[in-house]
């Protein structure tokens, strides 16, 4: 039996003010009982503007929902406009940072090694990298799914010391199953998770694999989510348009009943 905590996370994307995002955790707050946190790990992960209101929130009336950032710099302070760093993130008492989703690699032109950059950044400042790694449909039809997501893990883990990497989350999204409402086969989706603990156990050791929690992402939904959870190697779900709906997400946190 694996002893990893199931993470259910949200991944609100660029949707929701700061207003907005308060009603929305609290009507999280309100559904979620401590029987759903001892069983699973809660977190949602907000645009920069959201995280003061979140914060504050959170800390005011004790909530056990984590949260994080979708993105951090790669540098500590300096002249980057626009940018966030890993230290404005920690002092914000951020737990999570999305690292290199496909929407950043795509959009933002993130390659392996910015990733890998960023990955430091959050572990320098005491934040969880939850590294998003996945591949387009062309890949996975040309029959190339596990390689080109392993490259995506081994590239956004050079030189991340094993302290450090047996924290982090992986989340696999295959880029074609994002947003579509094409979920990704519970099947596939467990063989390139085993390829990825399979990568972990060879870059650091199993000990360090068997700790280390990979996510599922791609259009999971409450109707879903059962299926996906029974897999060995999936430990939770990274959850964007979902997660946006408070009984949905609620639904999706309490995977055992549906
Ligand atoms: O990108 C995702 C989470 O990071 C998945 O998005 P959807 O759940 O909307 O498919």
């Amino acid at each position: 039996m694996s002893t990893r905590t199931p993470l259910m996370a949200g991944n609100w994307k660029m949707n929701l003010n700061h207003l907005e995002a308060i009603a929305h955790v609290q009507k999280l707050a309100f559904a979620l009982t401590d029987k759903d946190y001892d069983a699973v790990e809660v977190a949602v992960l907000v645009p920069f503007t959201d995280l003061r209101s979140v914060q504050t929130l959170v800390d005011g009336d004790k909530l056990k929902i984590k949260y994080g950032a979708q993105d951090l710099s790669a540098h500590d302070s300096g002249a980057y406009t626009g940018e966030i760093s890993g230290a404005m993130l920690s002092k914000l008492k951020c737990s999570y940072v999305a690292v290199g989703h496909s929407e950043r690699r795509q959009y933002h032109a993130e390659t392996d090694e910015v990733c890998n950059a960023k990955v430091k950044a959050a572990f320098q400042h005491g934040l969880t990298p939850i590294l998003c790694v996945g591949e387009e449909l062309e890949v996975r039809e040309a029959g190339n799914a596990v390689a080109h997501t392993l490259t995506q893990v081994e590239g956004g883990l050079k030189d991340v010391p094993a302290e450090q990497a047996e924290t982090i989350v992986i989340a696999y999204e295959p880029v074609w199953a994002i947003g579509t409402g094409k979920v990704c086969g519970a099947e596939d989706a467990q063989e390139v998770c085993a390829a990825i603990r399979g990568k972990l156990a060879e870059l650091y050791s199993q000990e360090l694999a068997d700790k280390v929690r990979i996510q599922y992402g791609g259009s999971v939904k409450g109707g879903n989510v059962a299926e996906i959870m029974a897999q060995a190697d999936i430990d939770g779900a990274l959850v964007g348009g979902a997660s946006l709906d408070a009984d949905e997400f609620v639904k999706i946190i309490r995977f055992r009943d549906q």
